[in-house]
């Protein structure tokens, strides 16, 4: 593609990937970051409504070797990779010119060296961090433990097509939504087996906006760069239209530590990675490698390694409020259940269980469900906090009985809240919760010392 060439295009037919945006068009914004765990979260509650025209469409023609796969409208090609015998192929999602980088390279396809008969790695559990790498036997410094073909090779970010009156929380969305279509057409490409690997990979981007394909991208992907030479990169924007991320059933189980025992590099003719050990491993030692620069400050570090924290973020983030549901129509009916389950599941999954958001979680389902008018459901959550019988006449005495479902609610706190949700908008009612679902005290909601307010439950929730 010549550097220029997608930009003589009106804005409204560029596809996706061109390397090169038109200072003077606004509509089109690429996603921000150089790796995957820095893409921005979005924090809008609904879909983004995309006005017609501006979904790209992906309407593929198959390429004349019948392996790729190609848009009409060609700025991305999706493509396995490298195509040698039997062996697994890599699911690529390239520009034109990346595709062009691999079949120019000197050797390329090598075919990978027989697999070893006993792996000198396992995938095991590892406290505190979900799954990781161990090492099966002792491991000289400079072996290499192991080689592996990529399950997926995707850009860190696709542009995508804008109306220039998004918000920056609708453009951020939009372009998730986007990249998100984008990995899929791959991933419905792999074989059920690699899909199956690929789906079972960690996922700590649920909460930001990520689709189930992106947030697992952004979760693995280990940075390559250097991609697309046809450009010459100038601007920081160009440097990451050639920088990809690389999913792999294995090494992407790699945990992060600062003193790593491997380093993982990457062979273009082979199309894998081979993972050597930096020194001497002993028997049963989990594998580790950097995910940041070791070299820099302490505090350097800590911010590069933030993202990869998102679950603490993530919790520390989000307080599930009924303020700020209830009253707003324009949120489902299932969304604070939804948020606070997942909440929930975090903290869960992050031994967190002793603070007090995980109280108000459970608490604000059961709210939730009061106001749906599902004593059945609300009474299963009222028993991790107050042992409510379905049956029980309380339900229907509760200030925020079937506020959601009813006209006119009978319960008075409902009926206020309502009242307050007409009157004040949904931006008005965040305002004046200010995030932190305070500004009003409802029934039974705990409040102060998080210890005396555990649930009473809370054993039971665990478990
Ligand atoms: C690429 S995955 C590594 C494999 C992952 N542990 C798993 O269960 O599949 C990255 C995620 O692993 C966890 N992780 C990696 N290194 C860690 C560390 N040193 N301490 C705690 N968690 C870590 C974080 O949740 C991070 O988002």
């Amino acid at each position: 593609m010549k550097r220029g060439f997608l930009n003589s295009k009106p804005a409204k037919d560029r596809p996706l990937g061109s390397p090169v945006a038109s200072k003077t068009d606004p509509v089109l914004h690429p996603l921000k970051g150089t790796v995957p765990s820095q893409l921005p979260y979005a924090t809008l509650d609904r879909p983004v409504d995309v006005p017609k025209g501006y979904e790209t469409k992906l309407n593929f023609v198959t390429g004349a070797s019948g392996s790729d796969t190609q848009p009409a409208t060609a700025a991305y090609v999706w493509i396995a990779l490298p195509q040698v015998g039997d062996e697994p192929d890599t699911e690529c999602l390239f520009v034109p010119e990346t595709k062009q980088i691999f079949l120019n390279t000197s050797g390329f396809p090598k075919p990978l060296p027989p697999a070893p008969t006993r792996p000198a790695f396992c995938v095991a559990p590892s406290p505190g961090k979900g799954m990781g790498l161990f090492s099966t036997r002792n491991i000289k410094q400079g072996e290499i433990i192991l080689h592996e073909r990529p399950l997926l090779i995707a850009p860190v970010a696709v542009f995508s097509n804008t109306p220039a009156h998004f918000s920056e929380a609708q453009i951020v969305q939009h372009s998730l939504n986007e990249f998100e279509r984008f990995a899929e057409v791959s991933v419905n490409r792999m074989t059920p087996q690699r899909r199956a690997a690929f789906m079972s990979l960690h996922n700590c981007h649920t909460m930001d906006g990520s689709g189930p394909i992106v947030g697992r991208i952004r979760t693995n992907g280990i940075g390559l760069s250097g991609l697309q030479p046809g450009l010459k990169a100038k601007t920081d924007m160009e440097v990451k239209m050639g920088t990809y991320s690389v999913i792999c059933d294995n090494i992407s189980r790699l945990n992060h530590s600062c003193s790593p025992n491997t380093a993982p590099s990457f062979d273009r003719a082979m199309l894998a990675y081979r993972l050597y050990a930096v020194r001497d491993i002993a028997k049963g030692e989990e594998l580790t490698f950097q995910y940041v620069n070791v070299l820099s400050s302490k505090s350097e570090r800590s911010k590069a390694l933030k993202p990869y924290d998102v679950r603490r973020s993530a919790i520390s983030g989000f307080v599930p409020t009924l303020s700020a549901w209830a009253p707003n129509c324009q949120l489902p009916d299932d969304w604070l259940i939804n948020k606070s389950t997942e909440l929930l599941e975090l903290i869960e999954k992050e031994h967190l269980e002793h603070l007090e958001v995980y109280c108000i979680a459970n608490h604000a389902i059961m709210e939730a469900y009061i106001c749906l008018g599902d004593s059945q459901n609300a009474s299963k959550w009222a028993a991790r906090v107050e042992l409510l019988d379905p049956e029980s006449p309380a339900y229907a005495k509760h200030g925020l009985w079937r506020m959601r479902v009813d006209e006119n609610p009978t319960g008075e706190i409902g009926a206020m809240l309502k009242l307050m949700g007409e009157i004040c908008g949904p931006e008005g009612m965040k305002m004046m919760d200010n995030g932190t679902g305070s500004f009003m005290l409802l029934p039974g909601r705990p409040s102060g010392n998080s210890a005396e307010n555990r649930c009473r439950n809370g054993q039971q929730l665990t478990g």
